[in-house]
């Protein structure tokens, strides 16, 4: 039976609250995946020139490959003839050596002969041909090193390419398959649980019900975890039932990294996420936070596990998961900038009512005449489901005792970006909450 007393929670900051759950982030292990697999992983050691690239000199042209010296003072009236001694292409070799006045017609990518410093384009030489001979005529002379691409150009055997932590992109596939990595070593992916509670949801293919509400935040989680980097693994939904839950959340917790559970952290009668915590023994960082929407995010650790109780108001979830357990997800990922990129923006509206709590509106960048300007989309509630599908960015309203007005400079977290930054946003405020701190 629960107290029919209600528990009171004391607030604590969001960057104390943010510092709290850091310390149990985990840095992942290394796994090797084939390289037609490794899109948007995250290399797990640096990538090094294992040879030069190119790795020989070679044509950027088809042309003639020559010593730059034998056309020395050769004009358009005093033309020279080069006996073309052989034609390569891509991947052959001419295994000579090109002697006074020959020339090797060469095809773009093909290794520079021996004897030769230079290529002439094939538009700026005439083809001849005299006695069973193939020649070609120049009338312009070359510099020595023109048109070559000369080897390690590109890159130096043994330089550092690509740090480790990085996202691979198509570049980094590049360079991937120069250096022959068929398969690549990857940090592995968090692998995180979701498990919602309540006994009001449907699943997403249910007919709707009174009273009843679809699951909207378990395949938002899931959503948020794929953009954020971690593997979602989705546990169902049970009811408010606390043995059940109890058994859900424990064999849940077992399989995963980290386990994230919506609703059921509150003050409420079916509220059972704070009992679950107690008998599961695990030590309960926090939960309360002096933030809205969220403000009843909880973190709590067992076994140097996390477990995240995210509330059940589908933006209150949103927002705790953004805020605490992205970067918890980042530094798993090796990330050295674990935290939401964030940028300074013009506020689009006014928010004239002062607020006790930090905020973070939903809303959507735009560049107006050049600048960042921050506008809140759909309805500012922390049940509302319809603010999240346009946001791109968490606009910050640190608390105080004055509002917002349109034009006002404002921090807003960047969700889309995944360049992340060593700012947590915060400053780590351990003190009571009482009202008067403000970030920076
Ligand atoms: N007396 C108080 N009541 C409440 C407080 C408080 O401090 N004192 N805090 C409020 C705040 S703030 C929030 S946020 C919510 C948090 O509620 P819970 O995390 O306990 O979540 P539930 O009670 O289970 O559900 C709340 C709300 O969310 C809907 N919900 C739940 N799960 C889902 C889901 N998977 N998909 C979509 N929507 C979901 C649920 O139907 C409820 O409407 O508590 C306030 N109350
Ligand atoms: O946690 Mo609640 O979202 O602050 O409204
Ligand atoms: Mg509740």
């Amino acid at each position: 039976m629960k107290k029919m007393q209600v528990e009171k929670r004391r607030p604590i900051h969001v960057g104390e609250a943010i510092c709290r759950v850091m310390r149990y982030a985990d840095k992942g292990g290394v796994e090797r995946v084939p390289i037609e697999e490794s899109y948007n992983r995250v290399l797990a050691n640096p990538l090094t020139a294992t040879h030069p690239v190119p790795p020989f000199h070679k044509s950027p042209y088809d042309g003639y490959a020559i010593r730059a010296c034998d056309t020395k003072g050769i004009s358009r009236k005093y033309p020279r003839r080069f006996e073309v001694v052989a034609t390569i292409g891509a991947g052959y070799l001419f295994n000579g050596v090109v002697e006074r006045n020959q020339a090797v017609r060469i095809m773009t990518g093909a290794a520079i002969p021996t004897g030769c410093d230079a290529v002439v384009m094939l538009e700026k030489g005439k083809a001849l041909q005299k006695a069973g001979k193939q020649f070609v005529e120049l009338k312009h002379p070359v510099a020595a090193d023109e048109n070559i691409s000369f080897k390690g150009e590109d890159a130096r055997e043994g330089s550092v390419l690509v740090q480790e932590g990085q996202r691979i992109n198509p570049g980094v596939t590049a360079l991937l398959a120069t250096f022959g990595y068929a398969q690549v070593p990857v940090v592995k992916k968090p692998v995180i649980g979701i498990l919602s509670t309540g006994s009001e949801l449907l699943d997403i293919g249910d007919e709707m019900e009174p009273g009843k509400i679809r699951n909207s935040n378990a395949a938002m989680l899931q959503a948020q975890i794929q953009r954020a980097g971690g593997e979602a693994v989705y546990f169902g939904q049970c009811p408010d039932d606390l043995e059940k839950s109890l058994k859900r959340v424990k064999q849940a917790f077992e399989q995963v990294d980290m386990l994230l559970t919506t609703g059921g952290v509150s003050v409420g009668d079916f509220d059972y996420l704070p009992v679950i915590y107690e008998r599961m023994q695990a030590d309960v960082l926090f939960n309360k936070i002096a933030m809205r929407p969220g403000s009843v995010t909880t973190a709590a650790v067992k076994d140097k596990k996390l477990l995240f109780g995210l509330s059940g108001n589908p933006s209150a979830c949103y927002v705790g998961f953004e805020l605490y357990v992205y970067p918890v997800i980042r530094a798993f990922l090796h990330s050295k900038t674990p935290y939401h990129q964030k940028a300074c923006a013009y506020l689009g509206v006014s928010f004239p009512k002062p607020n006790p709590y930090d905020r973070f509106v939903r809303g959507s960048i735009s560049i107006v005449e050049g600048a960042l300007q921050a506008t809140p989309v759909g309805l500012d509630k922390s049940n509302s489901v319809t603010s999240l599908s346009g946001a791109d960015c968490l606009i910050m309203l640190p608390r105080g005792t004055v509002g917002y007005d349109r034009g006002a400079r404002v921090t807003v977290i960047l969700l889309e970006n995944d360049s992340g930054t060593t700012w947590s946003g915060f400053k780590q405020v351990t003190s009571k909450y009482d009202g008067s701190e403000r970030y920076g």
